[in-house]
């Protein structure tokens, strides 16, 4: 399957320490002035992205040997193995195969599900469909959490002026305050209901699930019009009373922070319409290929990766940040902490030991410029460096000149954080004056900036499949399983032990902490 190969152990990352330790002191602002082609040799242009990633601490050498390091680890095989469908999911020997759901000639049982998503988008959208007292729908509700809720509420979001009539609702939490508050809001007869779970055995889903039901039922409803699941446990769907043919798909080599290219996009098609899910999917799909096809050292995802990688692994920066400016990829960044850091979030390697090295990076964001008037001091001034990546689309939905104010920003941050002003502290030039010492900041921060012609259905579907593959490729290096979860099921099963306790009134046996905590909930609920 993957090879189990320590990355520390390889040449490669032994030549990366030692240049580490020629270029850590080394300023951004040097290379750039010492090298006039520097944007034209640290760049990749493709489709409708550019890739700019010179404002980074690297020289011609560094990407070489972050490359070699690829190499050696036989990232090539890894990808193909992903792509052909091997099992290298072994800790639950599955394969990975969300590529192959934006991959229409691989697989049948695939194109059969998007037939009849779109059908039944089709029939919902035109109204064709309707509600037990015979009117058509006007609201959507998506019932689902983690990849069951990220990922089509993201890009439902995101692609907001793609939007048709209907209204999207995502319930995801076990709060009863939201879903009672929600469901208040909304007419039953025309609200349709998505039950979005792989498992068809998330505590959170299936309760609001049960809360909604009754809500249908008590008022009137037959719940064979207005109920519909996507999951992979057919029979629990069936047991829940989901109609069969209300039933979409998914299958076990998919996982649930990949899954928004199945049936778990329903609620995107819904939404945006079947042809505007097509275009997200056509963006992934060719993304596949470039990350496919491409040497390293021009392959977006590839290179990100080593990038985070370089900073990760030798520079010993933890966290990374992802800065859109468009107001609707607000999610964008906690649907990217689930890919990333559910993936990655591992110390175990593949042979079963822990790593003694670092692994899975901390991500984490908000829109620009909100952002800048909120944390971004801390990246211009702060003791902590945090790698940050700035996307941006050259044309917004509507042509305004308010866009080249926002962009503007955008250059803004990063010339401002990879330059620094006045020199620094010890400039001669800060002498006369007294506030200059905090008025100056060294800059020498890195960023990469992502530029994207515009914000579509079928850019969006590229960006994520970017990022989909940044996380494949650093899982490979770090020699670990990207795709199972073991620590959040065992979260699961505690919070499952705690709730019986609950239901009898009676604290079993935990630490003193836990134990004093739930007696006191217990005792003033
Ligand atoms: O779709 P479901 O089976 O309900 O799972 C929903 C979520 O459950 C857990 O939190 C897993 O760690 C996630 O990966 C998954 O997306």
């Amino acid at each position: 399957m993957l090879e189990k190969l320590n990355p520390t152990g390889t040449l490669a990352w032994q030549n990366l320490r030692d240049h580490f330790f020629d270029l850590q002191f080394v300023k951004m602002q040097d290379l750039f002035a010492e090298d006039s082609e520097r944007a034209q040799k640290f760049h990749v242009q493709w489709n409708d992205f550019i890739l700019d990633f010179s404002k980074n601490r690297i020289t011609t050498e560094t990407l070489k040997l972050l490359t070699d390091l690829a190499d050696e680890v036989s990232l090539k095989e890894a990808i193909e193995a992903m792509f052909s469908g091997k099992e290298i999911n072994e800790t639950e020997n599955r394969a990975v195969l969300h590529t192959a759901l934006r991959n229409q000639n691989l697989n049948n049982e695939v194109s059969e599900t998007l037939i009849k998503i779109e059908t039944f988008s089709n029939q919902i959208i035109s109204g064709e469909l309707v509600g037990t007292t015979g009117k058509p729908f006007t609201d959507i509700i998506n019932l689902g959490i983690g990849g069951s809720d990220l990922g089509p509420k993201m890009v439902v979001e995101a692609l907001v002026d793609y939007k048709n009539h209907l209204n999207s609702h995502f319930i995801s939490n076990i709060d009863n305050d939201t879903i009672s508050r929600k469901l208040k809001s909304l007419n039953p007869e025309t609200t349709l209901v998505i039950l979005v779970s792989k498992s068809f055995g998330t505590i959170e889903t299936l309760k609001n699930a049960e809360i909604v039901r009754d809500w249908l039922v008590s008022n009137g409803m037959n719940t064979e019009n207005h109920l519909v699941a996507v999951s992979s446990n057919i029979e629990k769907s069936i047991a829940f009373g989901i109609n069969p043919e209300n039933i979409f798909p998914m299958w076990d080599w998919v996982g649930g922070r990949f899954s928004l290219w199945s049936a778990v996009g329903l609620s995107i098609s819904l939404n945006l319409g079947f042809t505007n899910f097509k275009q997200l999917l056509d963006g992934a799909y060719e993304m596949d290929q470039h990350f496919k096809t491409t040497s390293f050292d021009k392959n977006i995802p590839v290179v990100l990766a080593l990038l985070s990688i370089w900073y990760n692994n030798f520079f010993g920066f933890e966290t990374e940040a992802v800065v859109p400016y468009a107001d609707c990829m607000k999610s964008v960044p906690s649907y990217l902490q689930q890919v990333i850091m559910e993936s990655n979030g591992k110390n175990i390697n593949r042979e079963g030991f822990p790593v003694n090295y670092e692994t899975g990076t901390i991500i984490w964001g908000e829109v620009g410029t909100n952002s800048q008037h909120a944390f971004f001091q801390l990246f211009h001034q702060g003791t902590k460096i945090i790698p940050t990546d700035f996307v941006g689309f050259i044309e917004p939905f509507e042509k305004s000149e308010l866009h080249d104010l926002l962009m503007a920003n955008f250059f803004a941050q990063t010339e401002a954080l990879m330059n620094g002003k006045d020199g620094g502290i010890f400039a001669e030039n800060n002498a006369n004056d007294q506030n200059a010492a905090f008025k100056s900041f060294r800059g020498n921060r890195p960023s990469n900036t992502i530029l994207i012609q515009k914000l579509t259905p079928k850019t969006l579907g590229s960006f994520l499949a970017m990022y989909e593959h940044k996380t494949f490729v650093q899982g490979v290096i770090w020699n670990i399983y990207s795709f199972d979860q073991f620590g959040v099921e065992y979260g699961k099963k505690l919070a499952e032990n705690i709730a019986d306790e609950f239901k009898t009134g009676k604290v079993g046996n935990h630490d003193s902490s836990t134990r004093f905590l739930l007696e006191t909930f217990l005792r003033n609920k």
